[in-house]
């Protein structure tokens, strides 16, 4: 057995072929261009630049921020200002964690406000995989790492230390950028729904995430994706305010329900992929949408991922005109009895008025 298939999860070792040994590293090593990512993006989804965004003068980046939000639901950021050798160890360290073998991972965070899982990416809040209906498991793996709770982890194993420092680095990047673009999203929703002013409840600093994620390749190709078949993630919308995505992998895995169709996005090194979530679209009175996508499983390569999720408060109550009244933490129950009782959520239409 190769050193990989002991790396995963027994459930998932049929699934898992060895690759060249990790070492990939991201090819481009520059910021990409706004031009330069529309260019070599088979699928057009649009590309927001934050940096332009940050500049208030500049009304024409909002409107096209608001046009992205309320269309797709998902957009590119570049210009980001995440340092590229942090994103380049974010990769290391996490294809470094993933390849150490499922005992290690699995004994490693216990007792600690880290969470290792495997089979399904949802968990209760305190990171336990939740179980329930008669799901079939997810082909994917993960550490759940709540942000506000780093300082409280302190791992014996050297890489895990290592690791925690960079999420620590990374979270304060990926928090500020979710506050930069909800306050742009604020601005033009602000006609229609008032919320710039409790910006700072919506998109809570203690709520907030990472998931790291590896999914295997399979070669089985016509035992997936069928009716029945397997998934590294069903499709599903995020609970969140807003999702902060990051490849390490280059492939076209995720794919997202755009006008009745399932479009391949391909990841593109050292840019992130930003999606509405569920809260957004409850708090934005349905305008922006929340991006129904799905994770396929590869038959040339595993993936890996990096997902930031911000949440509000978790007792602030929002109030809009298409839901009751709901905190974060009412709408997360709800999501955890229906993915226990009937397997899977259902979402923001348990809220509808
Ligand atoms: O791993 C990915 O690319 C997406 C993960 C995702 O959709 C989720 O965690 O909600
Ligand atoms: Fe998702």
């Amino acid at each position: 057995m190769s050193h990989l298939d002991s790396s995963y999860p027994p459930p998932l070792r049929d699934h898992a072929v060895d690759e060249d040994g990790g070492g990939h590293h991201p090819e481009h090593h520059q910021d990409p261009s706004p031009e330069s990512v529309s260019n070599s993006d088979p699928v057009p989804i649009p590309v927001i630049d934050l940096q332009c965004l940050n500049n208030d003068d500049d009304d024409g980046v909002l409107r096209k921020l608001d046009e992205a939000c309320r269309e797709w639901g998902i957009f590119r950021l570049v210009n980001h200002g995440v340092p590229v050798a942090l994103m380049a160890e974010l990769e290391d360290l996490t294809k470094r964690l993933f390849s150490i073998s499922f005992e290690t991972k699995k004994t490693s965070c216990e007792g600690s406000p880290v969470s290792y899982f495997w089979g399904t990416p949802a968990l209760t809040p305190s990171g336990t995989a939740l179980s329930g209906g008669h799901r079939k498991i997810n082909l994917v793996e993960g550490f759940h790492l709540p942000l506000s709770q780093l300082s409280e982890f302190h791992p014996q194993l050297p890489l895990l230390q290592s690791f925690r420092v960079a999420m620590i680095g990374y979270g304060e990047h990926v928090s500020r950028i979710a506050t930069s673009l909800f306050k742009a999203m604020a601005k033009k929703l602000d006609d229609e729904v008032k919320i710039i002013e409790k910006a700072r409840q919506y998109v809570s600093e203690k709520t907030g995430y990472i998931r790291v994620y590896r999914y295997p390749r399979s070669p089985n190709h016509h035992l997936l994706h069928h009716n029945n078949g397997e998934w590294g993630m069903e499709p599903h919308t995020d609970s969140s305010v807003l999702s902060i995505l990051n490849y390490h992998t280059q492939d076209s895995s995720l794919e997202l329900l755009h006008n009745d169709q399932w479009l391949p996005l391909l990841s593109i090194p050292n840019t992130l992929v930003v999606n509405i979530g569920d809260i957004m679209q409850a708090i934005s009175d349905d305008r922006y949408k929340s991006a129904l996508h799905r994770v396929r499983i590869s038959q040339e390569k595993e993936r890996i991922s990096v997902c930031y999720f911000v949440f509000p408060e978790e007792e602030f109550v929002m109030k809009t005109s298409k839901y009751k009244p709901f905190s974060y933490s009412d709408f997360r129950s709800q999501v955890q009895e229906d993915i226990k009782t009937i397997g899977c959520k259902v979402g923001l239409s348990r809220f509808t008025l």
